[in-house]
């Protein structure tokens, strides 16, 4: 059972929208050592803040160019996930997969791009949400995820699968 959310989320805002985008191709997921800012050294997909106007899916391309120098083709979102941080602004971020891109991923000052076979990845160096939905996401199910992080460490979660509305119809 569940234990009572330290947060009360029918009252929950973001104070940050953000992005997070993961391409997977040839049965390899792209990610990127982030080199700056929040979480900056961890592994993670390419994404980032939204600008003001800008919708979740040009804020993920836009944000792959940035850190990769790739376009990523037909992301789809699948996912949401509510972060409530204890001492970073609180977080909503919009989760997309795409299978395939142009160009080619390059280092950049934000981000170094990583291969990694989709059964080897480095969850021990990612945040501690992502081994909870990650999978989710490869197996191209949709999800809507809540954490309550203390520090480094998720104290609360819910995940919830299969509940987020896609635009191009369920999978399963
Ligand atoms: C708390 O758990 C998190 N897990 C995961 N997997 N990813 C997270 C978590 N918290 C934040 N993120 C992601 C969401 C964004 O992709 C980045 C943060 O965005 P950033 O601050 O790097 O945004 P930019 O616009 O690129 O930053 P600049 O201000 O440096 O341009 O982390």
């Amino acid at each position: 059972m569940t234990p009572p959310s330290p947060i009360d989320w029918a009252s929950w805002r973001a104070e940050i929208h953000a992005t997070l985008l993961f391409i997977v191709r040839d049965g390899e997921i792209l990610l990127i050592e982030k080199k700056r800012g929040l979480g900056a050294g961890k592994i993670n997909g390419p994404g980032g803040k939204i600008d003001p106007g800008e919708t979740p899916l040009e804020c993920v391309v836009r944000e792959t160019r940035e850190e990769l120098g790739i376009t990523a083709k037909r992301p789809r979102k699948l996912g949401e996930l509510h972060f409530a941080m204890s001492d970073v602004p609180d977080i909503l971020c919009h989760v997309f997969l795409a299978r395939d891109f142009s160009g080619q991923p390059v280092e950049t000052e934000e981000a170094k791009p990583l291969w990694y076979k989709l059964g080897d990845i480095p969850y021990e160096r990612m945040w501690k949400d992502d081994i909870h939905w990650l999978p989710v996401l490869l197996d191209e199910r949709s999800f809507h995820g809540r954490f309550v992080f203390e520090g480094e460490e998720v104290v609360w979660q819910d995940m919830q699968l299969d509940t987020y509305w896609d635009p191009e119809g369920p999978r399963h």
